[in-house]
């Protein structure tokens, strides 16, 4: 694929990342680019530490060993206001939502504007929050209501919509097409892919989902042996014969979803 030179800067940067847990490593030695611009797809066995990984690079899991940059500055050990500046560029969709119960949709997204903008006045918050609540696809009626009376999909918009908040450069979504039927599964995709445009975002996209890494991801990272083993477009993985990568490309569902109508969004993204 040809990338531009501003597509190739690097907007995050992992070296020599070791993760662990009493004794069990998760990470050893784990290195990841992560393009600015790009939907980085990242994949793995379960318990490969994917949301480990993540949660390395936002800060929440300090590593053992390594260093994580994040817009070109260390994103660990930094001083509170560095931590804080760097949190304001980047919005997290967590595994399942996430969503405070007691919190109307509205009331969600208005956490984090309230948290780093403590002096915008409440008619501008709900302004900002009805504003993401329609970008995310959906209805204005929406945003007053409460996560249990959203469905699954609702659910998952709404917690983007709060996960773009703050206008951030860069989104870390965590398994969002998990337990969405095939249908609401395809439509998030394609909102992923068209928020990714309009708003110039770089996606790290944990998945699951081979219908979501064929439609709308450029490359895909491949975490296992406790580090990234490979990282490129589909094809390019698909030549390496590492046996984890050809089951799972090459094993029914990755034939699947070759054949399946969402490649062709994939294409078309690539052009
Ligand atoms: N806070 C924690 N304390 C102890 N062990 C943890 C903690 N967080 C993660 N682990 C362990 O680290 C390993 C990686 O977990 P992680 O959730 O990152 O896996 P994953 O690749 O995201 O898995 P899945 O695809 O099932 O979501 C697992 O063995 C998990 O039990």
């Amino acid at each position: 694929m040809n990338q531009s030179s501003d597509e190739q800067e690097i907007l995050i940067r992992v070296r020599g990342l070791r993760n662990g847990f009493g004794e069990q490593i998760v990470h050893d030695n784990l290195d990841l680019d992560v393009r600015r611009g790009e939907i980085l797809g990242v994949v793995g066995g379960s318990g490969t530490g994917k949301s480990v990984l993540m949660r390395s690079i936002i800060g929440l899991q300090p590593p053992l060993d390594g260093t994580v940059e994040v817009f070109g500055e260390n994103s660990l050990g930094r001083e509170e206001t560095d931590a804080v500046a760097m949190r304001k560029r980047w919005g997290v969709l967590f595994q399942g939502g996430a969503l405070f119960s007691t919190l109307t949709v509205s009331e969600n997204v208005q956490v984090p504007l309230k948290e780093f903008y403590p002096g915008l006045d409440q008619a501008l918050l709900e302004e900002i929050a009805a504003y993401k609540v329609v970008m995310t696809g959906l209805p204005p009626e929406a945003a007053p209501k409460y996560p249990a009376e959203l469905s699954g999909g609702m659910k998952k918009r709404a917690g983007l919509a709060r996960a773009l908040a703050l206008d951030p450069d860069l989104l870390f979504l965590d398994e969002p097409t998990a337990g969405l039927d095939p249908i609401g599964a395809a439509a998030f995709d394609e909102l992923t892919a068209s928020l990714q445009k309009t708003l110039g975002l770089t996606v790290f996209l944990i998945t699951h989902d081979l219908d979501t890494l064929y439609a709308i991801c450029d490359r895909v990272a491949v975490l296992a042996d406790k580090r990234v083993i490979a990282v490129g477009t589909i094809d390019e993985l698909l030549a390496l014969d590492h046996p984890w990568i050809q089951e799972y490309f090459n094993g029914p569902r990755g034939r699947a979803a070759v054949a399946g109508p969402n490649r062709r969004v994939h294409e078309d993204k690539r052009g």
